[in-house]
C-alpha cells in the first residue's frame, strides 16, 4: 500500500525551474519527486489504484518522461507497454504525427502493430501542458480503433488548458494527480 503522503507534500515534491528550456517557461521538474522512494511509490500506487479494474491491456507512454511511471503502471496492471517516441527512433514501420508543444514542436511515432482493434488504453505522460503532445498521441491511436482510452498524467498546468485541447467525452477519460 502507499505510504501516506498529503496532497500539499506531493506538490512540494517537484521543483520549479525558472527560464528552463526557454525564457518564460517555469518548468515543472519531476526528478526531484522521482529520486524519493516514498513518492515514487506512491505515485505508481494511486494510478494503480484508480486504473486497476479497467480491463487496461495497453499502457502507451509517450518519450520520454511517460516511460518512467507508464512503464511501472504497465507492470502493475499486468498490461504491456507501448513507446510512443519521437521522429526517427522506432526501428519498423511507424504511424507519425506532428505537433506543438508549450515550448517547440515536434513528432511522434507509434509502431504499426503495436495495438490491437478493440484493446482498452492507458495513454501516460508526466504532465499535460498545452495539450499538443496528448492530443497527438491520441489522435495517432485512433488508427487502432481501441474499445476505450484513458489518459493519465503526473502533472497538470490547468492555466494552459490542456484537458480542453483533449477534448474529455465519453469515449476519453482524462486524469491528472497534481494540479498547478
Ligand atoms: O502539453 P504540451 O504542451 O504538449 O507539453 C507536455 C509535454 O512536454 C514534455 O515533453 P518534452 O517534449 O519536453 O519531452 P521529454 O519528456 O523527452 O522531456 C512533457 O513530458 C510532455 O510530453
Ligand atoms: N512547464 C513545463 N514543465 C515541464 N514539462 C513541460 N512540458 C511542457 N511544458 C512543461
Amino acid at each position: 500500500m502507499s505510504e501516506k503522503i498529503t496532497l500539499e507534500e506531493l506538490k512540494s515534491s517537484f521543483r520549479d525551474v525558472i527560464d528552463f528550456p526557454k525564457e518564460g517557461i517555469v518548468f515543472k521538474d519531476i526528478t526531484t519527486a522521482l529520486k524519493r522512494p516514498e513518492i515514487f511509490r506512491h505515485l505508481v500506487d494511486e494510478l494503480y489504484e484508480k486504473y486497476k479494474d479497467l480491463g487496461i491491456t495497453k499502457v502507451v507512454g509517450i518519450e520520454s518522461r511517460g516511460f518512467i511511471l507508464g512503464a511501472a503502471l504497465a507492470y502493475r496492471l499486468g498490461a504491456g507497454f507501448v513507446l510512443v517516441r519521437k521522429e526517427g527512433k522506432l526501428p519498423a514501420d511507424t504511424h507519425k504525427k506532428s505537433y506543438a508543444l508549450e515550448y517547440g514542436s515536434d513528432t511522434i511515432e507509434v509502431h504499426k502493430d503495436a495495438i490491437d482493434k478493440g484493446e482498452t488504453v492507458l495513454v501516460h505522460d508526466d504532465l499535460l501542458a498545452t495539450g499538443g503532445t496528448a492530443a497527438a498521441t491520441l489522435d495517432l491511436i485512433k488508427v487502432f480503433e481501441p474499445k476505450k482510452v484513458y489518459a493519465s498524467f503526473i502533472i497538470e498546468l490547468a492555466f494552459l488548458k490542456g484537458k480542453d485541447a483533449l477534448g474529455e467525452s465519453e469515449e476519453l477519460d482524462i486524469f491528472s494527480l497534481v494540479s498547478f
